[in-house]
């Protein structure tokens, strides 16, 4: 099962630029997660601060005990051992084959026999639709392909986290949801913690278990997948609709006399951009038949299952009609109603949870955008208040 990495108010700046701060959060493990944000707004620093070639000013990243903004160089080489990173272009080596650059990190970190070594290079490149193009270069195949050979690469040390920087960079829409299966496929079959960063729609709708976002220097929302798909956040909605109307401007942010006047011409009939208005929550990328079950998203129903009642009302339909008659009978729930008070999973969650542990975190800790309420707020069916945010 791959690593959970749990995030608590990581602040990260250079010099007097604050890129975020406060970032709580935690990547349940074996789960798929999609880090959201406009342009610039700081998710390739996230990453890069995950895995520790950058330095943030405070807070702490733990993985498996290890805090990795603060433990030794030593325990921070170990633990990076864990992370395969597809980066944006695929990394690759333009003047070795592919062959090579896949059984780069084994030659370079482990003492494997070539035998052994060519064992895992050809199966990774199988696994990620590569098989017999082990001899060509870098720049004799496609960028769907190189991001492919990135990914094989990112595998060969059997990672226990998996970081992805914007997968879809350069690719057609096609190319894109190829990747995003084989990126469900790839989790079906070695069960890694996905943290996938893009800003790619169709991708955030369709392959995570969990979706978060980043704007405005703070970690606006992170959840169950359901939880931004539903949201009336002003911010998520505009970003997952591609439109011009909405508080994320040209540069980042506009001010409230540019959204008054924006607002007035849009209500003139001024075209706002995207297609129409996507909304609900359109069903999950599945394994392709033949690979295995994802043991991520079976643990992933328990998890969400226990957070249900701290999630908001529109969310919380939204899971309960993913599950099948069956799982509705077993969680006890139905659709068009949320978790009965006094239910299995209310009392579950009233237990006393570890923090952090399942994702759940106190409320207080819960990233919003500062100043605003959440929508739905208010109180929800069964009583509880808050809808569970920065729970994954
Ligand atoms: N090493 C660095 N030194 C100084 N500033 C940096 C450094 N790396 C990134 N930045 C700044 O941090 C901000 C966030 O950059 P980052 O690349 O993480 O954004 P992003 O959300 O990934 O953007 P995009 O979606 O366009 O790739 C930018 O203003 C960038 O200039």
């Amino acid at each position: 099962m791959g690593a959970e990495v749990v995030i608590e108010g990581l602040t990260k700046s250079f010099g007097r630029q604050t890129i975020w701060r406060d970032v709580t959060l935690t990547l349940p493990p074996g789960e798929v997660s999609v880090m959201l944000g406009p342009s610039g707004t700081g998710k390739s620093v996230f990453l890069k601060s995950m895995i520790g070639l950058l330095k943030p000013d405070r807070g702490k990243c733990v993985i498996n005990g290890v805090d990795i903004v603060r433990c030794s160089e030593h325990k921070l080489y170990e633990t990076r051992k864990l992370f395969g990173v597809l980066f944006q272009d695929g990394a690759l080596f333009g003047s070795m084959n592919l062959y090579d650059n896949v059984a780069f990190p084994l030659r370079e970190h482990t003492r494997k026999s070539e035998t052994e070594i060519r064992r895992i290079v050809l199966e990774k490149l199988e696994m990620t639709g590569l098989a017999g193009a082990e001899k060509k270069l870098p720049g004799e195949i496609s960028g769907g392909m190189r991001k492919r050979a990135g990914l094989a690469r990112a595998l060969v040390l059997d990672p226990e986290i998996i970081l992805v920087d914007e997968p879809d960079s350069g690719l057609d829409p096609v190319r894109t949801t190829y990747i995003s299966q084989l990126f469900i496929d790839v989790n079906a079959q070695i069960d890694a913690t996905f943290l996938i960063v893009t800003h790619n729609i169709n991708l955030a709708r369709t392959v995570p278990d969990n979706l978060g976002m980043l704007f405005r220097k703070e970690l606006v929302m992170f959840g169950p997948r359901e939880v931004l798909l539903t949201s009336e956040e002003p911010v998520v909605k505009q970003f997952l609709n591609g439109r011009m109307d909405g508080p994320i401007g040209m540069s980042e942010e506009k001010d409230t006399a540019q959204m008054a006047a924006e607002r007035a011409m849009f209500e003139a009939g001024h075209h706002a951009g995207g297609v129409e208005d996507v909304t609900g929550i359109p069903a999950q990328m599945q394994p392709t038949p033949g690979v295995p079950t994802r043991q991520g998203a079976i643990r992933r129903k328990d998890r969400v299952m226990k957070i249900l009642h701290t999630l908001p009302p529109a969310a919380q339909e939204g899971i309960i009609e993913s599950l099948t008659p069956e799982e509705q009978r077993h969680y006890g729930v139905s659709p068009r109603r949320a978790v009965p008070t006094g239910s299995r999973h209310a009392a579950a969650v009233t237990q006393p949870m570890p923090a952090h542990h399942q994702g759940q975190l106190p409320e207080d800790d819960i990233a919003r955008l500062p100043q605003s309420a959440w929508p739905g707020r208010s109180e929800s069916t069964d009583g509880s208040r808050g809808p569970g945010a920065g729970e994954a």
